[in-house]
């Protein structure tokens, strides 16, 4: 920090009454000469002062900012492993399990130990360390930059992936055609449907399509894990959205907090209508043609408060219904993409037999074949291997899953 220059004395000058007049007004010549000079050291000194506040004022904008930054790519939460000597510290990444030896700041090196949950941003610098309750709020959420499912990735629902494009795509990426037509678009979709046939697939791929952030929130967790805490997680969940915009907010199984009305009045009832009652106020004062999107999917269609199926809340329906034998046979191509897939196998036969099964267990049937081959010391899928799968898995489930008949969605 730079010294204040110091204020200069005001000058003084004795002019004796006495003196003839000219050198009096000599006198006072000389005198307002002084003045003179001090009043431009001092506008001098005021003009430094004047830019030292400026500076000041850029350094604070610039932290500020910095700061800002700093928060908000606080994004990913890792477990610490280890603190190793120089500030260095192990920490493992949460989804990947990634493990990454990182800095961490001076600042907080005391606070951070093995077990403790942190907050690193995309070079993986500690941030924080989390305390018990951004931490729970850290894990309610999935927060993903950008996810890396395209619609290419979903099979046997393209009339859905095209409803949804409409829906939420085009508003987020073309928000004047709405503006030109003057209408608003579609508040919020409700994708509908049984287990396992893509919704969140579908919500993801949007996210991907658009640059989106996505943003996940369970209502079950929303009402199981973090009781007295929903509505306020509801208001941080549009808070986060709008920090991140775009961004798709995905509530998955909404029927946890919107289910019919109960005449029973127990605590955890009103608990959960308090959480409902905040998401409706939240997507009532939203900005539809806003870049925040908003995907909720259920079951339990017939569950629903149809208070939330109001015009300006989740007024687009959208059914996501197990796929058909073509589909199948898509969802199955599309998973054995990357498979080492022997030229027997044929998928349309095993789409005849896999009638009632959905995308996960398509899915699981692929993983289950792959492992049939393994065991037999090979590195090849063949047709066998699918036709063992099948075997074992209706073996192992033949009284649930298979069947989705016991799935309530409309
Ligand atoms: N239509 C599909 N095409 C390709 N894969 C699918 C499809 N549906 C489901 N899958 C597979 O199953 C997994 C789970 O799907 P997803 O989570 O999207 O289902 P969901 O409908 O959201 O299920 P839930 O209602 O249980 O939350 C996906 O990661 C994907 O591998």
């Amino acid at each position: 920090m730079s010294r204040s220059p110091s204020i200069p004395d005001r000058p003084h000058r004795d002019i004796d009454p006495d003196l003839p007049d000219d050198e009096r007004l000599e006198a006072l010549r000389g005198h307002f000469a002084d003045l003179a000079e001090v009043n431009e050291q001092l506008t001098e000194q005021l003009e430094e002062a004047e830019q030292r506040r400026q500076d000041l004022r850029d350094r604070v904008e610039r932290v500020e900012r910095e700061n800002e930054t700093l928060k908000s790519s606080s994004l990913y939460i890792a477990t610490v492993e280890d603190v190793l000597e120089n500030d260095e510290v192990i920490v493992k990444q949460h989804g990947n399990n990634q493990e990454v030896l990182t800095d961490v700041s001076p600042r907080i090196v005391e606070e951070v130990d093995p077990g403790d949950r942190v907050a690193v941003n995309d070079s993986f610098a500690i941030q924080t360390v989390l305390n018990a309750e951004t931490d729970a709020r850290a894990q309610s959420m999935e927060i993903t930059e950008k996810p890396e499912v395209t619609y290419a990735d979903i099979g046997g629902i393209d009339e859905q992936v095209l409803e949804v494009r409409e829906a939420v795509e085009q508003p987020l990426a073309e928000p004047e055609l709405f503006h030109e037509v003057g209408i608003e678009p579609p508040s919020g979709v409700l994708l509908y449907g049984p287990p396992g046939t893509g919704k969140t697939m579908l919500a993801k791929a949007v996210a991907n399509e658009t640059d989106a952030t996505f943003i996940k929130m369970a209502g079950s967790e929303l009402v199981r894990k973090f009781i007295g805490e929903g509505s306020r997680l509801v208001r941080d969940l549009f808070e986060m959205a709008r920090e991140r915009e775009p961004a798709i907010i995905f509530i998955d199984e909404i029927d946890a907090i919107a289910t019919t009305r109960t005449e029973s009045k127990t605590s955890g009832d009103a608990e959960v209508q308090r959480t409902m009652m905040q998401l409706l106020s939240e997507m009532d004062g939203f900005e539809a043609r806003g870049e925040i999107r908003i995907i909720a999917a259920t079951n339990r269609f017939d569950m629903l408060d149809r208070a939330i199926l109001r015009p300006g809340r989740f007024d687009r329906l959208i059914e996501v219904p197990e796929a058909d034998r073509d589909g199948r046979e898509q969802i199955l191509e599309i998973h054995t993409r990357n498979m080492n897939v022997a030229d027997g196998v044929d998928f349309g036969d095993l789409a005849d037999d896999t009638d009632g099964y959905s995308g996960a267990e398509i899915e699981s049937l692929t993983t289950e074949a792959g492992m049939f081959a393994i065991r037999n010391d090979r590195e090849q899928v063949t047709h066998q291997d699918f036709v063992e799968a099948l075997e074992k898995i209706e073996k192992d489930d033949s009284s649930e899953v298979i069947s989705s008949a016991g799935y309530f969605y409309q």
